[in-house]
C-alpha cells in the first residue's frame, strides 16, 4: 500500500515513522510520503486560504493548492487513488470502514484546516477519484492530522505481514463478526496492591476461562456500550 498525506503541518505527521506503522514503512509493505500542500502555492506568503463567501467565521483553503498538489499525486504512482478527507461532516470511522481501507491499494490524505476545504475540490475529488469524507467521531479537531494519525495505524495495522501476530486481531474489540468489547487482561504479578487476578485464569481450565472471557465481555459490552448489542436488522 501507497500512503501519500497533503497537510499544511508536515511536522505533525512525524509520529506515523514510529513503531507499528514505522516498521511497515522499513519492511515495504507500506510506501508513506508526506507532502507540505504550500509546496503548490505560488505567492510570496504561501497563501493556502482565504474568507468565505457568503461571510462567516474563520478561513477557507483555496482550491488551487489542492487541485495542483492532487494532480502531483497522480504523476507519483499510477496506481488509483482513493482520496480521505477528514472532516466532521465525514461518516464515523469503524472498523468497517478501517477495514475496507485496509485493501486499497493507495491511499491519498487531504488534511483540512481552518474552516475546511473550498467544496469545489471535494466535489472534484469525487468525479475523479474515490472520496472518502470521514469523521473520528462526533466531536471537531481543529485539523484533519490527528485523524490522519489515528486512521493510518487502524488501516495499516490490517494489512496481512504488519502485525507480528495475526491472532490479536481476531480476538479485540470492534474486530469483524466480534461485536463485544475485550474481555479484562491480566499478567504477572498474581497480587498487586492487595488487587488479586481472578482465580480461573490461574486454573488452567481453558473452556472455563474461555467461558468467563465471554461472560466479561457480555457484561462489559451491555455496560459500556449496549447499542453494540441491538441486532442490526
Ligand atoms: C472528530 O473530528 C474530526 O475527525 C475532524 C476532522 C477535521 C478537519 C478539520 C479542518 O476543517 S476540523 C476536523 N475535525
Amino acid at each position: 500500500m501507497r500512503i501519500d498525506v497533503i497537510t499544511i503541518f508536515p511536522g505533525y505527521l512525524a509520529p506515523l515513522s514510529l513503531s507499528l506503522v514505522g516498521k511497515a514503512i522499513e519492511s515495504g509493505v507500506v510506501d508513506l510520503a508526506v507532502h507540505d500542500l504550500r509546496a503548490w502555492t505560488h505567492d510570496r506568503h504561501h497563501t493556502a486560504d482565504d474568507t468565505p463567501y457568503g461571510g462567516g467565521a474563520g478561513m477557507v483553503m483555496k482550491p488551487e493548492p489542492w487541485g495542483e498538489a492532487l494532480d502531483a499525486m497522480e504523476d507519483l504512482d499510477p496506481a488509483p487513488m482513493t482520496v480521505v478527507v477528514p472532516t466532521p461532516a465525514g461518516r464515523v470511522f469503524n472498523q468497517d470502514l478501517a477495514h475496507e481501507l485496509s485493501a486499497r491499494r493507495r491511499l491519498v490524505f487531504a488534511c483540512g484546516r481552518y474552516e475546511g476545504i473550498d467544496q469545489r475540490v471535494l466535489d472534484h475529488c469525487a468525479d475523479t477519484y474515490d472520496l472518502v469524507e470521514v469523521s473520528l467521531g462526533d466531536y471537531v479537531l481543529n485539523g484533519g492530522e490527528a485523524a490522519v494519525l489515528a486512521i493510518t495505524e487502524a488501516v495499516v495495522r490490517l494489512i496481512p505481514g504488519v502485525l507480528g501476530n495475526p491472532d490479536s486481531l481476531v480476538e479485540e474489540s470492534h474486530a469483524p463478526g466480534h461485536r463485544l468489547l475485550e474481555y479484562p487482561n491480566y499478567t504477572k504479578p498474581p497480587r498487586w496492591r492487595g488487587r488479586e487476578v481472578p482465580e480461573i485464569l490461574l486454573s488452567g481450565n481453558h473452556a472455563a476461562i474461555a467461558t468467563w472471557r465471554r461472560e466479561q465481555a457480555l457484561e462489559r459490552t451491555r455496560s459500556r456500550r449496549p447499542e453494540l448489542l441491538e441486532d442490526d436488522f
